[in-house]
Order: C-alpha cells, then structure tokens, then sequence
C-alpha cells in the first residue's frame, strides 16, 4: 500500500459495523440550485432559493452571478433552514468568472455574459479547460456574439457582451453534454427574438437533466416548446420573455443520495432519504428502480424513499446515457455483486471531471478488480477486493463510490475526500453518521 507519509489526504473509509440502518438527510440538489440561480439573476424582480445546496459548484455560481451584478443575500431562518434571496439588476462587465470544474458554471453563465454589458472572462481548473465547451461557444457565435478563445474552443475565453443579444435559431451538437443545451435554454427568454435550438448530434446525453431546464423555465413564467410535450426531435423553442422572480425551495439531491442508498445495498441494511419527491425531474430518482434491479427493494411514502438490502447484490446490464452521473456508484455497487454487469450508453463520461470511465476501471482493478472499457461503458465483472489507495482524480463521485466500497472491504483509502465538496461538502460526516446509525449486526453483504 502507498505510504501514507507520502499522501496525507488519505481517507481511511469506514468499514460498516453491520446492516446499516440509517436515516440520511441529503443536501439540496446542485442541479437545480444552480438552475434557480440563473433564472432568478435573469429575472425582472427578486426571488428566492430555499435548501439550496452550498458547496464548490452552487458558490462559485453565486459569486459569478454577483460578479455579473446580481446581489444574493443570505438568510439563515432556524425554522425553514438557508434561503438565499436573490436580487437581479442588470448584468455587466468587466468580470472575471472563476468556473471551478462546475460544467453548469461553464455551460450556463456564457449566454448569460453575452447578455450582460461589458466583457466576462471565464477562467477555471486545469481541468474544466479539457471539458467540451464548443456548442456553446459555437452557438453563441452563431447568434452575433463576439468571443476570445485564441482558437481553443475551450476556457479560458471572453465573452464579449453586448447587453443584449438578437437571439433566433442556432444548430448545436450537444452529444458530448446537455448542458450546451441547457445553458443556452436558461438564458432563451431574455434574447430579443427567443431561441430555436436544434440539436444536431447523434446522441444526446442526460435527458431528464434538458427537461429539468424546461420545468423550471416555465416555472420562472417562460414559454417553451420541447420534444418532451411531442413537439419537434431534437428542437427546442423559448419565446422572449420576461422571467419572473419565485419562490423556490430546492429538492434533496437524488444522485447524491446513490452512495447511501448503495450502502442499505451492499450490507443488506436499510437506508431512509427523507424528503424524496414523488414527481422529479432529477436523474437520480432513476435509483429505485435500477437498485430494485440490483437486489434491494424501495418503498417511496411519507417518511421518503426507503431502501432495503436483500442481502444480496445483483449484476446488472443498463444503458445509464440518460443518467450518466450515477455511474460511479453503480459501478461500485456492480464489483461486489454476484456476476457480470456491462453499464453501457455513458462513452461521454470520459469527458467529465475526469475520465470517468478509465479511472473507474484503474482504480478498483488496483483493489483486485477485473474492470474493462468498452466502447461506450464498463464491464465489470465480481472479483474477491483488497485494500489499498483509491485515486479519485478531483472527482466527487470516484470519492463517493470508493466509501461505498470500503463499506465491505477493508482497508480502502481514498485519496482527497475533500473533492466531494463539489457537490457534497459534508460527505464524510454524513456517512460517518450513517454509519453510527447502524444497528450493529455482522454484515450481511455478499462480501461481508
Ligand atoms: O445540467 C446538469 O445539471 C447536469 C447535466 C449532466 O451533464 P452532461 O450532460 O454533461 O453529462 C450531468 O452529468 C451533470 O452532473 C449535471
Ligand atoms: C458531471 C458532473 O458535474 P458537472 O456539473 O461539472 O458536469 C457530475 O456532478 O457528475
């Protein structure tokens, strides 16, 4: 094993005592907290965002809509937890705009700077620079707007606003992120003559993500037409509007909840995620039934979605294109069932915070596992684990999957547990609490 001297940021993750039984409280979603964010800072009258999920992701997309102008207040109540209220007025350069490796800071904010009045200049991590960024640039060229990126294609980059943009149709192939087409939806309304996308791919990754937009579009007052009402493939269409200030309270986030649910999985116990909405659009909630199909068996009531381990993990082949974040998870969860799984459908994960599908294949064939990539996905096939140091290449959700590994398997490190802070700052508490939950019996998981 590494020596430990050489890596301070190691995490030794927990072993579970037994079946966990645990009620686990998950923060707001990022998706939807930044979502919010957007709409409100483009609004013509303030509005407020409750739960809303902090962390590195939904801070550094605060901080660059205050940048742009925007003023965002904090209120804590002890009664209703955080909201932020969100003050709109009208966005403007010179700003610089510190994306982190937030794809919805780096997709979204773009159309937003074209819309501001004065220059906005997009810097991020090393990584967020390797992340596609060519639909939005691309299309925002397409409707008039001047931008600087030395012929990268790619941050760091200047948007150079106008304060107002024409707006109309553009073309997009958005098969390498829907967020290209989210982002450029967001801000369709405040464009003169509205937008009509067509997305002009083969594929197209993170569906319910683009409907996630649509909802709260219209939410915010916005009329959108969209192929998920029967309306044209692949074309999007937001007439210009103004959007109006609401009143927003945020839903837990339900990809974040795969970890803890995957523990009820893997040790035969039981998790409870109060709070879980009986109608989403959150990716996540695909979880019940791909871990029902795994094993476990949910039960979404008042007290909200419950989880219980059978004791055994099932393989399982599923295309994930549609929700490509719980992959790490799944992929977890898969090397410790009792045969073959092949995830399929997610050849684009390779392009998220890290390599997602090398990384994942490396990093648990080095606990002694026997992943393999194929074209679009992960074979994965149930080896007997060890311990050792799981690298998690700046990715929250490779963090995330290796505690859920080391609930059965002894031993595990994980380097760099901080980085769950993207999206999950109190990682390691909650499930240190989820943990301390438990009921105490030996493990029951197909590894315990
Ligand atoms: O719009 C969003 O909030 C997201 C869309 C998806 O992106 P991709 O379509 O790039 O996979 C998802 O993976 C990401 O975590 C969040
Ligand atoms: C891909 C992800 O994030 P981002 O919003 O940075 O694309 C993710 O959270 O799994």
């Amino acid at each position: 094993m590494t020596d430990r001297t050489e890596q301070p940021d190691l995490w030794r993750a927990p072993s579970a005592p037994g079946a966990v039984d645990a009620t686990v409280t998950v923060p707001g979603s990022k998706s939807v907290t930044n979502r919010a964010l957007v709409l409100a800072a483009l609004s013509t009258e303030p509005g407020w965002v409750r739960r809303p999920l902090r962390s590195r992701d939904t801070i550094l997309m605060a901080e660059a809509l205050c940048s742009m102008g925007a003023q965002i207040d904090e209120v804590v109540n002890p009664a209703g937890g955080e909201a932020w209220r969100i003050i709109p007025a009208g966005l403007h350069g010179p700003a610089t705009v510190d994306v982190g490796n937030a794809g919805t800071v780096m997709r979204f904010l773009p159309p937003v700077a074209a819309l501001a009045d004065g220059p906005v200049r997009f810097e991020g991590d090393a990584r967020a620079s390797e992340r596609p960024l060519h639909g939005v640039i691309d299309a925002l060229r397409q409707l008039g707007t001047r931008i600087d990126d030395e012929g990268r294609g790619a941050l760091p980059l200047t948007v150079h606003g106008a304060g107002s943009l024409t707006g109309g149709a553009v073309e997009v192939d958005a098969s390498s992120s829907s967020q290209f087409v989210s982002g450029l939806l967001l801000s369709g309304p405040r464009f003169n003559k509205g937008l009509e996308l067509r997305h002009t791919g083969r594929t197209l990754p993170s569906l319910p993500h683009i409907r996630m937009t649509v909802d709260m579009l219209r939410i915010a007052g916005a009329k959108v037409d969209a192929p998920q009402d029967g309306g044209t493939r692949d074309v999007w269409r937001v007439a210009p509007s103004a959007l109006l200030g609401r009143d927003l309270t945020v839903e837990p986030d339900l990809s974040n909840a795969a970890p803890f649910l995957a523990a009820a999985l893997v040790t035969g116990g039981r998790v409870v995620i109060p709070g879980w909405p009986r109608r989403t659009t959150q990716p996540g909630d695909a979880l019940r039934g791909l871990f029902t199909l795994m094993g476990g068996s949910c039960e979404l009531d008042d007290r909200g979605l419950t989880l219980t381990g059978s004791g055994k993990v099932q393989a399982i082949t599923a295309d994930l294109h549609e929700v490509g974040e719980l992959a790490p998870v799944i992929a977890a969860v898969a090397a410790l069932a009792d045969g073959e799984s092949v995830l399929s459908g997610i050849a684009h994960l390779r392009l998220h915070e890290t390599d997602r599908l090398s990384a994942l294949a490396k990093e648990i064939n080095g606990l002694g596992g026997d992943v393999t990539e194929t074209e679009d996905g992960l074979r994965i096939r149930p080896m007997p684990l060890h311990g050792g140091v799981f690298h998690t290449y700046e990715d929250h959700r490779l963090a995330t999957a290796a505690a859920v590994l080391g609930l059965v398997v002894p031993d595990i490190e994980v380097e760099n547990v901080a980085t769950t802070a993207k999206t999950l700052p109190d990682f390691p508490e909650l499930w240190t609490g989820m943990l301390a939950g438990s009921d105490g019996m030996s493990c029951t998981g197909t590894r315990g």
